[in-house]
């Protein structure tokens, strides 16, 4: 898949979380969010244990199918072969970039997060398909996310690298177009989806912002 076609395809991920949920089961979000235009959902369960990551990964996989978007598993490269999802996703505390390119083959599509051009770089040289560039803004959805790195990387690395940048981080429907001209192609967004009372109208708000 060409980058340019990568990024059209990138453009809305949502992330799954337990936490913000208000107590909605993760397939009952994922479709709420998918019906009102999200194009990847990534499976992220920092709780379940391996069979039940599976189970939701294979409920997640004919779901995204049957929406034609596109199913990336956070943190689990095993678990992303298993169910034969579209890729994985790393950060800078998981898997390393080689080795999970190396599992995962060219076939599939890897993330990798960065907060800084030395760790874009590497990311790069490393064969990521795309970048997750934050926290951008504040989040209440990641402890150890670290303070916001505001648009200056993203404004850096759009002229510098071909995969396309994801931005994370309190991302919502007030700053999705300035972050989208800072250069993201795609953004990826918690809790202002997946918390909504209404996550297709919530999901529907952020995507208008994006063209
Ligand atoms: C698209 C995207 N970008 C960044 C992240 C964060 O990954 P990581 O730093 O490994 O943190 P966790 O999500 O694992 O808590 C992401 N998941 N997706
Ligand atoms: C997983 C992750 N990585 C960096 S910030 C973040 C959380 C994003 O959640 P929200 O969209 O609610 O700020
Ligand atoms: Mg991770």
């Amino acid at each position: 898949m060409s980058f340019e076609r990568l990024a059209e395809r990138l453009i809305l991920h949502v992330l799954t979380d337990r936490d913000w949920s208000r107590g909605r089961d993760m397939l009952t979000v994922a479709r709420a969010a998918l019906a009102g235009g999200a194009t990847v959902i990534q499976l992220r369960d920092k709780y379940a244990n391996t069979r039940d990551l599976v189970t939701e990964g294979l409920a997640l996989r004919a779901l995204t199918k049957e929406y034609g978007a596109l199913l990336i598993v956070n943190d689990r490269i095993d678990v992303a072969l298993a169910i034969d999802a579209d890729g994985a996703h790393v950060g800078q505390e998981d898997m390393p970039v080689g080795s999970a390119r190396q599992l995962l083959g060219h076939e599939r599509i890897l993330g990798v997060s960065v907060g800084s051009l030395d760790e874009a770089r590497l990311a790069v040289e490393g064969g990521a398909d795309y970048l997750g560039v934050g926290p951008i803004y504040a989040t209440r959805a990641k402890a150890d996310a670290g303070a916001p790195i505001g648009l200056a990387l993203l404004r850096e690395l759009a002229p510098l690298y071909t995969p396309p940048l994801i931005a994370i981080g309190g991302i919502t429907a007030a700053n999705t177009h300035e972050v989208r001209q800072a250069g993201a192609a795609g953004i990826a967004v918690i809790t202002a989806i997946v918390n909504a009372e209404d996550i297709t109208a919530a999901t529907q708000d952020i995507f208008k912002q994006l063209y």
